[in-house]
């Protein structure tokens, strides 16, 4: 569903590339968290799937179309199928969690009709469903800029939710959270993933969430990939090389 072949990400004016020469494959239903310590490139790694950060060198290869070729607006209609979470979740923080939510419909929707913020009954009620499969449903007229970080996260995912998309990525979806809401905020994303049958690749610091959660971990050091296989096979010596 997802290849990667020899892809090298190189920001200006730094001397080593923050992804050396990377080559994975993803299928479907793979729930995939990376590993790495701070500045091991898992951050880039997420972003350069959906191209928000561009490749230097290589190939992504997604559902059988090569990215890095496509032009930006070809890339937008790609980016329909990819989700983003992200830290900060990346909200409008004076709309209400309804609204918020049905933002993730834009992407398929003429431009006037969201600046209008015109919407369907149909359209409505996905977004009221999507606000319930959160658990957030009592609070859908509530501005985002009053709600917790677990209830604005639980936002960001109804918003992915609409967009229907067949790939999840986390940028880090819980590095603001507490351990307690971020158990909370995984296993939301591990049922949502499991009902729409997507592939999730996340990023996360917590390495008991990775190893409770994920169906493959991949670890990275100074870009370059240090581990790939499943949880249990995780070892003291490979999470010391990881972290040393
Ligand atoms: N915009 C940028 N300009 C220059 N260098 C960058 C930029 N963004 C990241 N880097 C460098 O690229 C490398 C990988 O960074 P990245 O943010 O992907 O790591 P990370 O594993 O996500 O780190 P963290 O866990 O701290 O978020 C680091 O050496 C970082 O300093």
């Amino acid at each position: 569903m997802l290849k990667l072949t020899d892809v090298v990400v190189r920001y200006p004016k730094v001397a080593e590339p923050a992804l050396d020469r990377l080559s994975l494959s993803f299928e479907r239903g793979e729930f995939v968290c990376v590993l790495g310590k701070s500045g091991a490139g898992k951050s880039t790694f997420v972003r350069t799937i959906n191209r928000l950060q561009p490749v230097s060198s290589g190939s992504i290869h997604f559902e059988g179309q090569e990215l890095t070729t496509l032009s930006e607006a070809q890339m937008r209609a790609v980016r329909q199928e990819m989700v983003m979470i992200f830290q900060h979740f990346h909200l409008i923080p004076r709309m209400t969690a309804f609204q918020n939510t049905l933002t993730g419909l834009f992407g398929r929707r003429p431009a006037l009709k969201n600046l209008l913020g015109l919407f369907s009954k149909e359209e409505k009620q996905r977004g009221r469903l999507a606000l319930e499969q959160v658990g957030l449903e009592r609070h859908g007229d509530r501005r985002v800029e009053a709600l917790s970080g677990g209830q604005k996260q639980r936002v960001g995912i109804a918003r992915a939710l609409l967009q229907e998309p067949k790939l999840l990525l986390g940028d880090e979806p819980v590095a603001s959270l507490d351990p307690v809401t971020s158990r909370h905020i995984f296993t939301l994303l591990r049922d949502i993933h499991q009902k729409k049958e997507l592939l999730s690749i996340v990023n996360v610091h917590d390495v008991s969430l990775a190893k409770e959660f994920a169906t493959r971990i991949i670890a990275l050091k100074d870009g370059q990939l240090l581990f790939d296989g499943k949880p249990e096979e995780l070892d003291e010596a490979t999470f010391s090389a990881i972290y040393q």
